[in-house]
């Protein structure tokens, strides 16, 4: 006795305000079938882990969006990361994995916090009232990331349509597809030129991944792909991800203070913020098999709607789930994934969070709304498109 739904996740009324239906689905059951897109859903924590741990059962090669490649063809190339399981998915995550690490990273950190305080030092000199989403969430990703990539100078506001119009059409096709259709054309084909290599700066994360490609670790036909990845999910995600953060401390003052006595909480404060906000808010998968999961047998080749916002709010596994809370162990939230396809680019996620943060605990005091915020509406991501502040600083 599956329940069914009638909701839909992508209408603009859930996307102003998804919460509702959230609750909605986790208390109707472990799976709900959605009757307008013909999709099973998951909104609790314990099957949406479930199915993303479970890559053999739940693939991702027939697209992690609500078209099915086997029957439909892709409006672009299929991801060798997201869009693919393995052995095809082994190699190019291998390669990513090392170019994104850790280690990596470790070189652009002193850059970035620097930079960062160079960005929070102008904006803070403009006075004390601004809207954080363009001068901060915007500005910082797209005055470092680029760069670290290696890409050339012009074009870079091509980024953040590119990445909006490919979560949109994860969806379903609606207005917000739509929206972004004219412009397919044009912005492909300039992500597709600054995935060349000759385009791509000597030093940077483009340059890691061809040196991967000569060393024979991707074959230099697969190297122009794996770029495109660093360019489709690395940028409209911080955006949102640092959107989320800052709106997490704007209304709830009391945690900026715990920010300001102890810096040091600033990776967990991004992380308490994808779980909170989950800036990536769903994912499909294919069911490879009559596959069981919560009592239901989903039938072999249907879509499974993975709620990652749903389940970071699910109060069988956190408690006092809707609090922004920096006291809280936010490990094991899904706003990253989990299992095989987890976001290889959480480590510069959560450096260009922490750089921005680390810079305005040393110098604001407090942080407060100064208008009402404004919802970015996308298929895919959780957004703001404006979130005017208050920064006293001192
Ligand atoms: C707040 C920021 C971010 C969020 C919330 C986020 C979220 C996610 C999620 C949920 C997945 C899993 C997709 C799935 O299971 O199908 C994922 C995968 C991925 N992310 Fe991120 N991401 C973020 C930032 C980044 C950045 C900065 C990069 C690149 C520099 C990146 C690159 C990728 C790639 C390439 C994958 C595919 C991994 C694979 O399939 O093996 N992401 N991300
Ligand atoms: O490989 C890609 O093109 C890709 C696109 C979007 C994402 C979302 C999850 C952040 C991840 C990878």
């Amino acid at each position: 006795d599956l329940p069914v739904s009638d909701a839909d996740p992508f209408s603009h009324e859930v996307l102003e305000d998804p919460l509702p239906m959230h609750e909605q689905l986790r208390e109707a059951g472990p799976v709900v079938y959605l009757s307008r897109y013909d999709v099973y859903a998951l909104a609790r924590y314990e099957q949406v882990h479930a199915a993303l741990v479970d890559w053999q059962q739940f693939q991702s090669a027939a697209g992690v969006g609500l078209s099915n490649f086997r029957t439909e063809k892709p409006w672009r190339p299929p991801s060798l990361l997201l869009e693919a399981d393995p052995p095809r998915h082994d190699a190019p995550r291998r390669v990513l994995s090392k170019v994104l690490g850790p280690r990596a990273l470790r070189g652009l950190r002193d850059a970035w916090v620097a930079d960062a305080e160079v960005l929070v030092d102008e904006v803070l000199a403009d006075g004390p009232e601004f809207d954080v989403v363009p001068r901060l969430a915007e500005a910082f990703p797209l005055r470092v990331f680029p760069d670290a990539v290696g890409l050339p100078a012009e074009g870079r506001e091509n980024l953040l349509p590119y990445g909006d119009h490919a979560f949109n059409a994860f969806g379903p096709a609606n207005d917000l597809v739509a929206k972004g259709e004219h412009r397919v054309a044009e912005l492909s084909g300039w992500v597709g030129s600054v995935c060349a290599r000759d385009v791509l700066a000597p030093e940077g994360f483009g340059a890691d991944i061809w040196a991967a490609a000569d060393r024979g670790d991707i074959t230099p036909a697969m190297a122009p792909l794996v770029v495109r990845s660093l360019l489709t999910a690395g940028v409209d995600t911080t955006v949102h991800g640092i959107s989320a953060v800052l709106s997490g401390f704007a209304t709830h003052p009391d945690q900026w203070q715990r920010l300001r006595q102890d810096p040091g909480l600033a990776r967990v404060a991004f992380d308490e913020a994808v779980r909170w906000e989950s800036p990536v808010q769903t994912f499909f998968r294919t069911a490879t098999t009559d596959v069981r999961i919560g009592g239901t047998v989903v039938p072999e080749g249907r879509k499974v709607l993975m709620f990652l916002a749903a389940a970071n709010r699910d109060p069988r596994r956190w408690t006092d789930p809707d609090r922004f809370d920096l006291g809280r162990d936010p490990s094991g939230h899904v706003g990253f994934g989990m299992g095989l396809h987890q976001c290889v680019g959480q480590h510069v996620a959560r450096l260009e969070a922490e750089a921005v943060l680390t810079a305005l605990a040393r110098r604001v005091r407090s942080i407060e709304l100064a208008g009402a915020p404004r919802r970015h509406h996308n298929n895919t991501l959780r957004a703001w498109e404006s979130l005017p502040v208050r920064l006293e600083v001192g």
